[in-house]
């Protein structure tokens, strides 16, 4: 794993910084086998490179959607991550509806559209049970609690060694999730922080002594790359490159 950590001076910068990284990854992974997948976080910090996407001119045909997380709710549903993706950027560019994989809801039980997903993904990459997919870029958050997709502290779902796509529990509410070993596959991870509220977080993710399962955001090591993209409120007492504190 290559492993870098950026702090930004304002969120405009750390946007246009995930947006070059982004399409950098998208133009080599297409220059290499002629489509690019990526997968979206949630949450409130990426709608802006969302919306910033929308303005681009991509090859859209070649780029696959998928998401690392989704609330336990209809696709209509304000909470959606896959409604906010869509309303920020998909919606408005002309990426065909076959590039788009949601993690569907259909509300039988949380555990069979984690299933569900799953079969799509592993019939997607044409990938056996016993691998996992490659991604060629996860985007992810934390949460101020150290989570990250639907990772929950202390939750059974850290734990998993053999699913790619679960059940996440966010305090007794399902969601769907990546589990760590299908992240850990991936060729890039970027992680975009923003906000002084995830400071604390941050200080134990990066600590080398903290517990994995209470900040689950530390299980994340990638075989490819992983960044750390902060803003200067989130990463105000970090380094570049250096995961050590300053002060
Ligand atoms: O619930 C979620 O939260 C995290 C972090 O969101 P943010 O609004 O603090 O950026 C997000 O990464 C995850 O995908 C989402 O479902």
């Amino acid at each position: 794993m290559k492993r870098f950590v950026e702090v930004l001076s304002d969120k405009t910068s750390l946007i246009t910084k995930a947006q070059e990284i982004m399409v950098s990854k998208m133009e080599t992974a297409i220059k290499a086998k002629d489509y690019c997948s990526i997968a979206l976080a949630g949450g409130g910090t990426p709608k802006p490179l969302y919306e910033s996407l929308a303005n681009q001119n991509l090859p859209w045909d070649k780029i696959h959607i998928f998401w690392g997380d989704e609330r336990y709710v209809p696709a209509d549903h304000l909470d959606s991550n896959q409604l906010m993706a869509r309303q920020a950027w998909l919606d408005k560019v002309a990426i065909p509806d076959e590039n788009i994989h949601p993690m569907t809801i259909n509300n039988e039980s949380p555990e069979q559209d984690a299933a569900n997903h799953e079969r799509e993904l592993r019939e997607f990459f044409g990938v056996a049970s016993v691998e996992f997919p490659v991604f060629d870029l996860i985007l992810l958050g934390i949460g101020d609690d150290g989570h990250t997709a639907s990772l929950f502290p202390n939750t059974d779902v850290l734990q998993e060694t053999e699913k790619a796509i679960a059940v996440g529990d966010k305090v007794g509410q399902p969601r769907i999730t990546f589990t760590v070993p299908l992240i850990n596959q991936a060729d890039c991870v970027l992680f975009l922080v923003a906000g002084a509220n995830k400071r604390d977080a941050l200080d134990q993710i990066f600590s080398s002594d903290a517990d994995d399962n209470a900040y689950p955001a530390r299980l994340i090591k990638p075989q490819g790359e992983l960044w750390w993209l902060l803003d200067e409120t989130a990463g105000k007492f970090f380094k570049n490159n250096d995961l050590s504190l300053t002060s």
